[in-house]
C-alpha cells in the first residue's frame, strides 16, 4: 500500500526570535500512507506544515519531496510539485461563487496553462469528488462549516497534489461531520494521495492514521504504530495531560 518515501524531512528547525518552535524534526513519510500528527496546542505542528508549504523558511534542516530539496521554493512552486494543504481557518474568496473559488487557483496558480473551459471542468469535478457539486452556484457564506471544510479541500486537490495535508480539517464538525470528512479522506487516500492529518479529533485521527506521529514542544516524541504511540507513558503525560 504504501511506496517509496515521497517526504523527508531532515533536521527541521525553526525559531521565533529566541523561541525555539521547531527542534530538529526528522521525518520521512511513503506515498500512498495516512500519517496522524498529533500534539498540545503550540506543539509546532502548524509550523512544521507552514515550513514544508514555504509560508516560512526553516531556520535549519530541509525537506526533500519527491526527491527535490524544497529549500528557497516559494509556495505556489511547491503547489506545482505536488505540495498541498488545508487551512484550520477556511479562508475561501467570500465574493466568489463555491464554483469559482476552486477555478481561480487552477487559473492563476502554477498549471496557469489550462483554459478557463478545461478550468471549470476540473474545478467542477473536485467538487464533484467532495460532494460539493451542488453547491457550486452559491457563496461561500451560504455554506455550513463542514461544506466550507469540503471546499477547503476542494481547493486543496484542485491541483492534484501527491501530498495533502489536512489541518485541523474536523475542528467543530459534528459526529456525523466528522464521520463524513473521514469517509472523504479515505476516499483520496485509495484514489493515490498521500495524506497528513494534522487533528485534536482523537476518534478521527486514530481510526485515520496508519502511523501516529507526535510533537510536543517542538520535539517527536514518538512516531510508530497508533495504538502503541497512544500506550506511550509520555505521550499520555505530554499529550493527554496526565
Ligand atoms: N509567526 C509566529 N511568530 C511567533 N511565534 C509563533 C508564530 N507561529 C507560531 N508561533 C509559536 O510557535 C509555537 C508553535 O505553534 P504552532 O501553531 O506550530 O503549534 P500547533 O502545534 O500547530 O498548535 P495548535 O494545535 O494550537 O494549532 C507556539 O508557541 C506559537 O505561539
Amino acid at each position: 500500500m504504501s511506496g517509496e518515501i515521497l517526504l523527508r524531512a531532515e533536521g527541521v528547525g525553526k525559531r521565533f526570535g529566541g523561541f525555539v518552535a521547531l527542534n530538529g524534526i526528522d521525518l520521512e513519510v511513503r506515498a500512498g500512507e495516512r500519517l496522524g500528527l498529533i500534539g498540545p496546542n503550540g506543539s509546532g505542528k502548524s509550523t512544521f506544515v507552514n515550513c514544508l508549504g514555504g509560508s516560512f523558511p526553516a531556520h535549519e534542516g530541509r525537506f526533500i519531496f519527491d526527491g527535490k530539496p524544497m529549500a528557497g521554493l516559494a509556495p505556489h512552486r511547491r503547489g506545482h510539485l505536488g505540495l498541498a494543504r488545508t487551512f484550520q481557518l477556511p479562508r475561501p474568496f467570500n465574493s466568489l461563487s463555491v464554483l469559482e473559488n476552486v477555478t481561480v487557483p487552477l487559473l492563476f496558480g502554477p498549471a496557469r496553462e489550462t483554459s478557463p473551459a478545461e478550468a471549470r471542468a476540473r474545478a467542477m469535478a473536485c467538487l464533484e469528488q467532495v460532494e460539493l457539486a451542488g453547491r457550486a452556484a452559491q457563496h461561500p457564506r451560504e455554506l455550513t462549516q463542514v461544506d466550507l471544510r469540503r471546499l477547503e479541500i476542494a481547493r486543496a486537490i484542485a491541483l492534484r497534489p501527491r501530498l495533502l495535508v489536512a489541518d485541523e480539517a474536523m475542528a467543530g464538525l459534528s459526529h456525523t461531520e466528522v464521520a463524513q470528512m473521514l469517509e472523504l479522506l479515505f476516499r483520496l487516500n485509495a484514489a493515490g494521495t498521500t495524506i497528513i492529518m494534522i487533528e485534536h479529533v482523537m476518534r478521527a485521527v486514530r481510526e485515520f492514521s496508519q502511523r501516529l506521529v507526535v510533537f510536543v514542544a517542538g520535539n517527536k516524541i514518538a512516531d510508530g504504530d497508533p495504538n502503541e504511540v497512544l500506550a506511550m507513558q509520555d505521550v499520555e503525560e505530554a499529550y493527554l495531560g496526565r
